[in-house]
């Protein structure tokens, strides 16, 4: 693992995603599923899944799942369901209710919660598969009350032909009714434009690969979507008192996720930078999955030494890293300091698996640097806001003159007008 001062290293403030030969690559897919609908969607589930299917069989059926009961052990069935608890405890807590304030003047103002009406949850499964996200994602849209949850994933993993039955399980534990056998950036299309078989949803959630970003992105407006959650990042920032073996693996624990991860360790420590990066090495080499760990370290893998702890955390607020790890004598400390992080995980004990398998915080988190402005899949992802606006008689003759003014200061008579000629016909 390459070991270098924070400043050599590019601390990108621009959000580039992926390279100009993938991002045409899923505008292509996109464009083609819209035009297209249900043709090219089976086409590219050949072309990159290898997966002959038709219409008929895009959807999974009820004897499949039952199937998948049988093909899981007891121990991941009893973990499921615990972490499917902590996540909807913590998730319940982040739920809204409408309000409505009156006024003494006979005011009303307010704000009403709806749930959106139909959404689509991307769960991915090329490499690896992830029931674990399936909760991340389904949940939250639970909690929040939206009627219609359609779930895609991909109809082979790691080259095997076949939802995982994990995924199917932890889907229809989480009580989903409608699942596709579809994934990449022509699932993204599907559920934003609608096909044939699959009816279009109002807001697309879920992590993916830089095809399934990209796809997001670029049908963004077209329904909403949640942030852009692209392959996994990790910075651990740690002094002298952190243990080498647990940040190595922390680190290693998003590589393994993609060739295009990144993992990042910040010191102050020359001696921590080295026992981490030759501790990477040695854990690396004992990993089933090290070919895409080797390729994410060597590529966007990096430890970076900074003069003191303070610089860390500038450095930090730079990169604006999906997960962050603390691990110094005093994490609580530093925490205050942390402007762009998605997940702050707290001293040695809070290992990042912890977060994304169990404590209950969402793992679908914004990547890139887009942690400076965008969070962790919420409930408020699936509520839409409506205002809600009375005005009595007497608070618009009260208030009335003040509202021409300003319309007619932006030239918009009519809307003045619209105030003026209830003024004039009732006082
Ligand atoms: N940020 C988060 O919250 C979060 C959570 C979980 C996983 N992840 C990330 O999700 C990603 C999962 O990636 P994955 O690949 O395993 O599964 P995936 O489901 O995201 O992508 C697989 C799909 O990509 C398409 N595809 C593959 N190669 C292609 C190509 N050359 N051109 C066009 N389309 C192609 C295929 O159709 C396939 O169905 C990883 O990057 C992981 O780090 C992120
Ligand atoms: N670390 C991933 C988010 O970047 C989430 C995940 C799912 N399963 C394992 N990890
Ligand atoms: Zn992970």
């Amino acid at each position: 693992m390459r070991i270098m001062r924070a400043e050599q290293f590019g601390l990108k403030r621009e959000v580039e995603y992926g390279t100009p030969e993938q991002n045409e690559a899923a505008l292509r897919i996109v464009a083609d599923v819209k035009a297209e609908g249900d043709a090219a969607l089976l086409r590219y589930t050949e072309q990159h899944d290898r997966v002959k299917l038709d219409a008929a069989s895009l959807r999974v059926t009820q004897q499949e799942i039952e199937a998948a009961y049988g093909q899981v052990d007891a121990a991941f069935l009893t973990a499921i369901r615990e972490a499917a608890v902590n996540v909807r405890v913590f998730h319940e807590k982040q739920m809204r209710t409408s309000w409505m304030d009156l006024q003494q003047d006979g005011t009303l103002l307010g704000q009403i919660m709806r749930p959106l009406k139909r959404v689509g949850v991307y769960v991915p499964g090329g490499k690896a598969a992830y029931p674990s996200s399936v909760l991340m994602n389904v949940i939250p849209a639970q909690v929040a009350g939206v009627p219609e949850i359609v779930m895609v994933t991909p109809p082979a993993t790691g080259g095997k032909e076949g939802i995982d039955p994990y995924i199917l399980v932890a889907a229809a534990e989480a009580g989903v009714k409608e699942m596709y056998r579809v994934g990449g950036a022509q699932a993204i299309a599907a559920l934003a434009y609608g096909t044939a078989s699959i009816a279009p949803v109002d807001k697309i959630c879920g992590p993916g690969n830089i095809y399934v970003a990209l796809a997001k992105r670029a049908v963004f407006g077209a329904v909403d979507i949640d942030s852009i959650a692209g392959p996994s990042e990790i910075v651990v920032l740690a002094d002298d008192s952190a243990d080498p073996a647990y940040a190595a693996a922390d680190l290693l624990s998003q590589a393994e996720h993609d060739e295009m991860a990144s993992a990042i360790l910040i010191t102050p420590s020359k001696q921590l930078a080295e026992a981490v990066a030759a501790e990477v090495e040695r854990q690396l080499s004992t990993l089933p999955r090290q070919d895409i760990a080797r390729k994410s370290i060597d590529s966007y893998g990096a430890v970076l030494l900074v003069d003191s702890l303070d610089e860390g955390i500038d450095v930090v607020n730079q990169l604006a890293p999906e997960h962050l790890e603390i691990l110094t004598v005093d994490p609580m400390r530093l925490l205050g300091f942390i402007q762009n992080a998605g997940a702050i995980f707290l001293g040695p004990y809070s290992s990042e698996p912890v977060g994304d398998y169990f404590a209950g915080p969402n793992h679908i988190i914004p990547t890139n640097g887009t942690a400076r402005f965008s969070s962790p899949v919420n409930v408020d992802d699936f509520l839409k806001k409506s205002s809600l606006i009375y005005y009595s008689k007497e608070a618009l003759f009260a208030n009335g003159e003040k509202i021409m003014t300003l319309a007619r200061h932006e030239g918009l008579e009519g809307h003045a007008r619209a105030i003026e000629i209830r003024l004039e016909k009732e006082s």
